[in-house]
């Protein structure tokens, strides 16, 4: 198996550290345009392999998509992160080029590959990447509602007082701070709904906060966040690479599920070799469904951005 990593940053670092340490491929190339950086990033973790015991061999390329040939995955996480007082949607006029020509680059080198779409706003940007790439709708997956749905535990489980590990709860709709939608009815403790625990107005808290989950760590760190986004991401790729069939939050291309066409938002999704395999239908409640509407609705907005630059 092999993955590449676009971006050598803070998110597509982390993600590629992530890789190697539970060994889910052979290989690993991590690839940037600032001259070095990857490779000197590559080199880094590399010097980690003998002490935490990975056969994972990663390298390092500036621009140089040939070493990426015959890649399985291709994780696309370069563009420009937010600041505090920003939102990701203000990112599209720099990262929808970034993200097409990376995706141009890439495909030509690893025609068979599914691409993991990281970039911000990855609604939109996971859209341009399927237009863009003309692949098949299974093998183009945007990566945010995994991270949501880890923020929505984190909160829920500060909240109650419990373990994350022992709440399921899912974020689904759009990647951004007023699109988000996480699904407090269906949340459980245990197999408990999560109404038994906390009032409906802790729950409107821990939903609200969870929405602006990003913009609270942009504010704190001065820069978007990298841990739990890296964490996702390989996440995401473990359960391809290793045909998992884990059920998770995704942006995929929807043609006619909740309601909608031609639109690449998030569901909950079965993952696997071949990239998303199936949408679940969580069979919304009117509020709900009438919620994913008006997300849907908001990133088609984004997207009709898309014809008004020159990419
Ligand atoms: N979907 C999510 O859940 C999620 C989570 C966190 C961050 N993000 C997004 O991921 C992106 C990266 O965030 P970050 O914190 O790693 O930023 P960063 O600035 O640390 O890293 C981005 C990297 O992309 C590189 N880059 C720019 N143009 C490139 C190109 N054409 N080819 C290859 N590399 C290129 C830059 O040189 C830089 O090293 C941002 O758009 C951010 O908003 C998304
Ligand atoms: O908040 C951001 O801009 C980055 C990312 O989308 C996140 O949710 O951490």
């Amino acid at each position: 198996m092999k993955i590449t990593v676009v971006g050598a940053g803070a998110v597509g670092a982390t993600t590629a550290d992530n890789i190697v340490r539970r060994e889910l491929a052979e290989e690993v190339v991590l690839v940037d345009i600032k001259e070095g950086l990857s490779e000197g990033k590559a080199l880094d973790m590399f010097q980690t392999a003998t002490l935490l015991e990975f056969d994972t061999k990663i390298t390092g390329s500036t621009n140089d998509y040939s070493k990426t040939a015959g890649s399985d995955v291709v994780v696309i996480t370069s563009g420009i992160p937010r600041k505090p007082g920003m939102t990701r949607e203000e990112l599209i006029g720099t990262n929808a080029g970034i993200v097409k020509s990376v995706v141009d680059n890439a495909l030509k080198y690893s025609p068979d590959a599914i691409f993991v779409i990281v970039s911000n706003p990855m609604d939109t940007m996971t859209y341009l990447a399927l237009k863009e790439s003309g692949l098949p709708k299974n093998r183009i997956i945007g990566m945010g509602g995994i991270l949501d749905s880890s923020r929505f535990k984190t909160y829920l489980s500060l909240a109650i007082g419990c373990q994350p590990n022992d709440l399921h709860a899912t974020v689904i709709g759009g990647h951004g701070d007023t699109t988000m939608i996480p699904l407090t009815r269906l949340a459980t403790y245990n197999g408990v709904p999560v109404s038994q625990f906390l009032s409906a107005d802790q729950l409107k808290q821990v939903a609200a906060d969870t929405m602006v989950g990003g913009a609270t760590l942009t504010k704190l760190i001065g820069t978007s966040a990298w841990y739990a986004p890296g964490a996702s991401s390989a996440l995401l790729v473990e359960s391809i690479v290793r045909d998992q069939k884990r059920v998770f939050p995704c942006c995929v291309y929807l043609d006619g599920e909740y309601g909608q066409n031609d639109i690449c938002l998030g569901v909950p999704v079965v993952i696997g070799r071949t990239g998303w395999e199936r949408i679940i239908d969580y069979k919304l409640n009117p509020e709900e469904q009438d919620t994913f509407s008006k997300s849907a609705d908001a990133v088609r907005n984004m997207n009709n951005v898309l014809a008004t630059l020159s990419l």
